[in-house]
């Protein structure tokens, strides 16, 4: 029997004992018993306990939502309230929805005031009123309150000072936003603001000043549960409650969205680290990285706006899909203005995709990306610099004035010394030159001054000096130089590369020009070295590098120059490292990045992956990365696992990888028996809620995209938005990276391996592949698993 072919039976269930269906809302006009004052005054309320709403004091056990019966109409909508119908008017779920309420009216009057502003009287001309105007509009916009988008999503009653009576209390709303009513006290309190901290830190054995912590429950833009967790007990445990389950179980629809209301205390420790140093998040698959990077740039946001709106912030991701997948979670926290980008736009912006058009074989990148190009660069850039031989001669009105060549000698070999930029030192050397001959014409008896020594750095003799000494560099056509002239990249990889990696480099046919030349990804990272060399690269306040692992050395010193005088979280897994040059440890690419000094944390708790299915892909985990820590998962469904073996076309098992079938390359080698097997997995996978994924290697998309349509099963692209009309996703292996899929339909696991240059790139290929799934996961295989994955070794499941 195939190990690994054990079908997991669990279901997940749309059915959530946690809350109600939608019950119409809260009853118009005003509440009987107003909410209390919240925030700022010490509010004396009913001790927690009498609040006897509790939903859930504490963390359910092996009854998740998921596997839960579904609720009778009304069941779960607050204990205390009446089952079905409207919430008992005086119970505690209809207060909580009349402080909706009112908060709401207060962030519409909040609105009304910024769009009722009159700006005619204070602004003296129409530039500046248009200025005016457009923070007046964004204003309006960020004070806007979207339908499905709760206002709050849980309470803090906390002991107002560490003295303060047991009675008296504050009681803080925790929000996407600040909202405040008429009189400036706060309604809601923006989640990322100093107060709200303990929403996500405080626990039983460190309650931090936290009486009780409420958690709301929302359907379709309706408040309809809370859940409550009273902290004053220390014998009760801390864990996840069910709406935080619930949170985490939801199905997948849709692009990345926002974990506010969730986020766990490990992660909030990394979202709230300071701006001015550098933290790298080295993490499992589905542990929260990019989720973390993200609320962490709106953290920073929030907390340094105008050191940042100056300076600027960018999050880096793989390929554009991916960036479609997360580019709506810093707009749902109210962040407009952060840039997003891959590497390869970051380097050559302006194309998307950044331009790149031509390949290296693995060899070649390999040497391109490594950080010693860094060394053949700034030689060749330095290279043209010719001490001059012959003096200068300067002549001003009647007199002529002689710089000798030894001392412009000494002031070339100076502004070398000194390390400044090619181009800045360009500049220098006119006016180094013009003071020169300033000297002089002082010792002479002139008196010169400022206007004079620019009119002589600006002579002719000057200039041409110039020109001849310290040529203007074109950054691409010296790349195309070291590239194409085996001579002149001998001359500066002297010491630095071997003749063998010398010979990797150079193209065997060269481009004539620039603009007709294949440039490649690694290539416009050596441009912009390059580039670099000669003017200083504007760096940003805070950069942000998701799936870090693949950057090769020069890609890290690449994204390291736009954040030189900031800071940057760096995020990633080195066991998903796919690239021939990925990242052998943290520590090495930090260095690269310029940010030796950043703090490396670990995450472990994964939100994504069911149990059964993180055991399985950690099976690959010894050979691929040693030493790691296999995820856990905080998901209480185990999930489903299930490997469907396809019976070859009687051509017979072959060896692990090797296509037995004899299919030709054109369709990748897939069966008609397999790309059956697989639509028959998508459709079973399509029955259930959520988004599917149907990974395959990069060869085999076309004939299993031909199945697809010959079945009529509509497919989307990776990044598209999934609908109700289309919620299958055929994705490429190598773009599956940070996605994910409520159920992944996974084809022919050997042919995953098999596309990739050597074994353990493939086998880590694979493994992101596994861990994209938050509900279940088929794998279709004709061929045979590899044997990695039909070994459980101990402790992996
Ligand atoms: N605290 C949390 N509450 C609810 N959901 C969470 C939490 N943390 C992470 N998640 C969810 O878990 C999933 C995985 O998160 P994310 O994509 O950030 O993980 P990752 O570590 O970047 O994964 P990968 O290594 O595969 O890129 C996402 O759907 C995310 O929203």
């Amino acid at each position: 029997m195939d190990p690994g072919g054990s079908a997991v039976p669990a279901h997940p269930s749309s059915a959530d004992s946690a809350t109600a269906p939608p019950d119409g809302g809260s009853p118009p006009g005003p509440p009987r018993r107003p909410a209390p004052p919240v925030g700022g005054t010490v509010t004396p309320v009913t001790a927690p306990g009498d609040e006897a709403a509790v939903l859930s004091t504490a963390p359910a056990h092996g009854t998740g939502p998921a596997s839960a019966p579904p609720g009778p109409p009304g069941h779960g909508a607050g204990p205390g309230e009446p089952p079905g119908g409207e919430p008992d008017p005086a119970g505690p779920l209809a207060r909580e929805r009349a402080h909706l309420d009112a908060s709401r009216a207060a962030l519409r009057a909040m609105r009304a005031e910024v769009e009722g502003l009159d700006i005619s009287d204070v602004t003296a001309n129409w530039v500046n009123a248009a200025v005016l105007q457009a923070q007046i509009d964004n204003r309006v916009k960020a004070l806007a309150d979207h339908a499905g988008t709760p206002l709050f999503f849980g309470r803090l009653d906390c002991r107002d000072r560490p003295d303060a009576p047991e009675a008296a209390t504050a009681r803080y709303y925790i929000g996407r936003r600040h909202v405040h009513d008429a009189e400036g006290d706060p309604m809601v309190i923006d989640w990322r603001a100093p107060v709200s901290q303990p929403f996500y830190r405080a626990s039983r054995k460190q309650p931090l000043g936290v009486l009780l912590r409420r958690r709301f429950g929302w359907t379709g833009g309706e408040l309809t549960a809370y859940e409550d967790e009273d902290l004053t007990d220390p014998s009760a445990a801390d864990g996840a409650g069910r709406l935080l389950q619930r949170e985490i179980e939801r199905p997948r629809v849709g692009p990345m969205r926002d974990i506010v209301a969730t986020i766990q205390p490990e992660q909030d420790e990394l979202v709230r680290s300071g701006l001015d140093g550098t933290l790298c998040v080295q993490g499992a698959p589905g542990t929260g990285k990019t989720a973390v990077g993200l609320h962490r740039v709106a953290y920073l946001l929030y907390t340094h706006r105008e050191r940042l709106a100056r300076s600027g912030t960018l999050v880096v991701g793989p390929n554009r899909s991916f960036l479609r997948y997360i580019q709506q979670v810093l707009p749902a926290l109210g962040e407009l203005e952060v840039a997003q980008a891959t590497v390869e736009e970051l380097v050559a912006p302006g194309e998307p995709g950044g331009g790149a058009r031509g390949a290296d074989s693995p060899a070649a990148a390999l040497v391109k990306g490594d950080a010693r190009m860094a060394e053949v660069l700034r030689r060749a850039v330095r290279s043209g610099v010719t001490p001059p031989t012959e003096p200068l001669v300067v002549v001003r009105g009647s007199r002529r004035w002689r710089i000798p060549a030894h001392e412009l000698q000494e002031i070339v070999g100076e502004l070398l010394e000194r390390g400044i930029r090619y181009n800045a030192a360009r500049e220098a050397l006119p006016q180094r030159i013009a003071h020169a001959v300033l000297v002089r014409m002082e010792a002479a008896g002139e008196a010169p001054d400022d206007r004079t020594q620019n009119a002589v750095a600006r002579d002719r003799a000057v200039k041409a000096l110039v020109k001849e000494v310290w040529p203007p560099v074109d950054p691409a056509k010296l790349v195309l130089r070291l590239l194409s002239d085996a001579a002149f990249l001998a001359e500066h990889a002297e010491g630095v590369l071997t003749p063998a990696e010398q010979a990797e480099l150079v193209w065997t046919k060269p481009p004539r020009s620039v603009r007709s030349a294949r440039w490649s990804a690694a290539d416009a990272v050596l441009i912009d070295e390059a580039r670099d060399l000669l003017d200083r690269t504007p760096s940003l306040g805070h950069v942000v590098l998701d799936e870090a692992q693949d950057l090769s050395p020069m890609q890290y010193r690449a994204v390291g120059r736009r954040c030189s005088t900031g800071s940057a979280t760096v995020l990633g897994d080195l066991a998903q490292g796919t690239t021939p040059w990925s990242t052998p440890g943290w520590a090495e690419a930090l260095t690269h990045l310029g940010k030796p000094d950043g703090r490396v944390e670990e995450l472990t708790e994964g939100f994504r992956v069911p149990r059964d299915v993180i055991a399985y892909a950690s099976r690959l985990l010894p050979v691929i990365a040693p030493g790691l820590t296999p995820a856990t998962s905080v998901r209480e469904a185990a999930g489903s696992l299930e490997i469907r073996r396809v019976p070859s076309d009687g051509a017979g098992d072959g060896e692990d990888g090797a296509p037995t079938d004899g299919t030709g390359p054109e369709d990748g080698g897939v069966t008609a028996e397999q790309a059956r097997a697989v639509v028959e997995a998508c459709r079973d996978a399509l029955r259930r809620e959520g988004s599917v994924g149907l990974i395959v290697a990069d060869p085999r998309v076309p004939a299993l995209a031909a199945a697809l349509t010959a079945a009529d099963l509509p497919y989307l692209a990776p990044g598209e938005e999934t609908g109700p009309e289309a919620r299958l996703t055929l994705v490429p292996a190598t773009l599956v990276k940070g996605l994910e899929y409520d159920h992944v339909v996974l084809d022919e696991p050997a042919a995953v391996i098999a596309a990739e240059p050597g074994t353990r790139t493939g086998l880590r290929r694979l493994y992101v592949a596994l861990t994209r799934a938050v509900s279940g996961l088929t794998v279709v295989h004709t061929r045979d698993l590899p044997p990695e994955l039909r070994r459980a070794p101990a402790g992996h499941g």
